[in-house]
């Protein structure tokens, strides 16, 4: 029942194993993610409603590693216009968990507004003993639904903690505590009720520079994986195909072989921008001019940020200038 004091969350339905369904409930790895629509979803757990007034919209249903920039924007420009209406004081979205820290990045990104948009998913799908989908759903709406969550950037409710969108990466399969942020968490969520700790420091939705009603389209941007003995053609294949930015995932402090470096600094004389990343564990910390002459080769260092957010913020910014030193500012600033 609709109550006057009761906040009104929205959940937005994508896909992943939040709606997945497995043939037994022994399957915990084994099943067939995006089958459950968002009504059942919402049927399943009778207690959303003393949380908030929750209406479910299936926006998509995949399994995110399929999610295209198409279907980013989609979802962008959805978030942007149920948070400008009045009717709405919060967003949750369901979503895969394989992209879903590139998601909930890019929305933290383009989407101007302070009312909290959780994305939430789980490890195993809602047939499994132990789901962990229909908590991690709880959580995400009590998040949303409360007025502490505002203007805290996208967030992200998985293991009953809250995590920055902008940090947390899946970074273990398998086990419930899937998502780690290296800087850790921003607080709990317990019983419906949540507890702050710290807040993200980096530039997001109401601070960005970026919209989502100003982006028509995102620019090709690859990523290229570094290792021992490695060579040029994922770089030159990923060139050809288009590419305005290679994000180049490095080894240690994003460190290119010497067999690369030729190919790496005639592809940004080319106009092709090079933003070195690290494949260390949790994304590394990528300093410029350190292993690199960065400032000789007018490359650019995503210094936190793990590869496949690099991509997410190189495809933003690249919407807006085409500057090596503007795009290595945005990577210092989001
Ligand atoms: N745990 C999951 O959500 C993974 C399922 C699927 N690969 C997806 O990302 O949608």
């Amino acid at each position: 029942q609709e109550t006057a004091t009761k906040p009104n969350v929205i959940i937005l339905a994508t896909g992943g194993t939040i709606a997945g369904a497995g043939a037994s409930a022994a399957n915990s790895a084994t099943y067939t993610a995006a089958k459950v629509g968002i009504d059942q979803l919402i049927a399943g757990v009778p207690e959303l409603s003393q949380l908030a007034n929750v209406r479910g919209e299936q926006v998509m249903q995949i399994a995110s590693e399929s999610i295209t920039n198409d279907n980013l924007l989609q979802l962008g420009r959805r978030v942007a216009e149920l948070a400008d209406s009045k009717d709405v004081d919060g967003i949750v979205i369901t979503h895969g968990t394989d992209t879903l820290e590139e998601t909930a990045y890019f929305l933290n990104l383009v989407e101007k507004t302070d009312k909290p948009i959780v994305v939430v998913g789980s490890m195993r799908p809602g047939t499994a003993m132990s789901a962990d989908g229909m908590l991690n759903l709880y959580n995400a709406v009590a998040v949303a639904g409360s007025k502490e969550a505002r203007g805290k950037g996208v967030l992200v409710t998985m293991n009953d903690e809250i995590q920055s969108g902008r940090d947390v990466s899946k970074m273990m399969n398998i086990k419930t505590e899937a998502f780690k942020s290296p800087w850790g968490p921003l607080g709990m969520v317990v019983e419906g009720k949540s507890y702050w700790f710290r807040l993200p420091a980096k530039r997001h939705t109401m601070d960005s520079e970026f919209d989502i009603k100003n982006i028509k389209s995102l620019p090709n941007v690859g990523i290229a994986y570094s290792y021992g003995n490695v060579d040029d053609t994922a770089y030159k294949a990923l060139a050809q195909s288009g590419a305005k930015a290679i994000i180049h995932v490095g080894t240690g402090n994003g460190s290119v072989s010497s067999r690369v470096v030729p190919t790496l600094q005639a592809l940004r004389k080319d106009g092709v921008q090079i933003i070195r990343s690290s494949h260390v564990n949790n994304g590394g910390f990528v300093l410029r001019n350190a292993e690199q002459p960065d400032d000789k080769n007018d490359w650019v260092v995503a210094h936190d940020l793990n590869p496949q957010k690099a991509r997410i913020l190189a495809m933003v910014a690249l919407t807006k200038t085409q500057d090596s030193k503007e795009l290595q500012r945005m990577f210092w600033e989001y």
